[in-house]
């Protein structure tokens, strides 16, 4: 039957379990700021400029001690679990908080991507008016990409960049679907970083949503002034 675009809302799962080591910060990425907000409250206002997103499930560490202090956690519309020790299993513990029948589709969104737009969003959603699978936003690479020799920083040889997209959040699958292909990816302990590769495990096809390369997920510290400056641009 085909999806129409759902007007019952569409629920977000936002894993923030990480601890954010590549950052080399004092607390967890996803909670240092840009202006007054943590890049947490940036991730999920981003997802609620969109009518269509009615609920954001955070997945925190079991340690953190940030989340309850922080205005968002008097959101009526914004609710936590507690993650798991990788994405993928913090996504799931997102999934199990959402009775089946309470959402067609849902959307994924990491915690530490602020920079998200409207546009791109509602780009993304459509997908709902005619997608069996869901999709991903993504980005073209722009850079020659090389695989390095393992375990050397010598190059192996040069990937063709032809066709070779960056993945980046959010994805929007529908909600059975996600559920049950995480569940065999984690099963068969197939190591995915996205919700899509578990899709693709179980031998689907996920639509690539052209995407703004600002796009980014802070991950390193050069990255927190980009999505500062990126953040000033969205909001002029
Ligand atoms: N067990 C985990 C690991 C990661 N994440 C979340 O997945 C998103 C993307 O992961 P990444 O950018 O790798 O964050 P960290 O794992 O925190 O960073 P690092 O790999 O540098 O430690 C982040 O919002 C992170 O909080 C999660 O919910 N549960
Ligand atoms: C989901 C993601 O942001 C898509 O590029 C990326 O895979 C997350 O990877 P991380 O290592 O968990 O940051």
């Amino acid at each position: 039957m085909k999806t129409t675009l759902s007007t019952a809302g569409i629920i977000a799962v936002v894993p923030a379990a990480g601890i954010g080591s590549r950052m080399q910060s004092s607390c967890p990425k996803q909670y240092l700021s840009i202006g007054s907000k943590t890049l947490l409250e940036h991730s999920i206002a981003a997802l609620f400029q969109h009518p269509l997103i009615t609920k954001v499930i955070v997945a925190l560490h079991p340690d953190d001690d940030h989340f309850t202090s922080l205005p968002i956690a008097n959101d009526p519309r914004i609710s936590y679990v507690v993650g798991g020790a990788t994405r993928a299993e913090s996504v799931l513990a997102g999934l199990a908080a959402i009775a089946p029948q309470a959402s067609q589709w849902v959307v994924v969104h990491d915690a530490a991507r602020p920079c998200l737009t409207k546009d791109d969003l509602a780009r993304l959603l459509a997908l709902t008016t005619h997608s069996k699978v869901g999709g991903l936003l993504a980005t073209p690479v722009k850079d020659t990409m090389k695989r390095a020799i393992v375990g050397e920083s010598r190059v192996a040889h040069s990937v063709e960049r032809a066709d070779l997209w960056h993945a980046l959040t959010p994805q929007l699958f529908p909600l059975e679907l996600l559920r049950e292909c995480l569940q065999q990816a984690l099963y068969q302990g197939k190591a995915i970083t996205d919700e899509a590769s578990a899709l693709e495990h179980c031998g689907y096809h996920p639509e690539l949503v052209d995407g703004r390369s600002d796009n980014i997920k802070v991950t390193r510290p050069e990255d927190l002034a980009l999505a500062e400056f990126y953040l000033s641009q969205k909001n002029q």
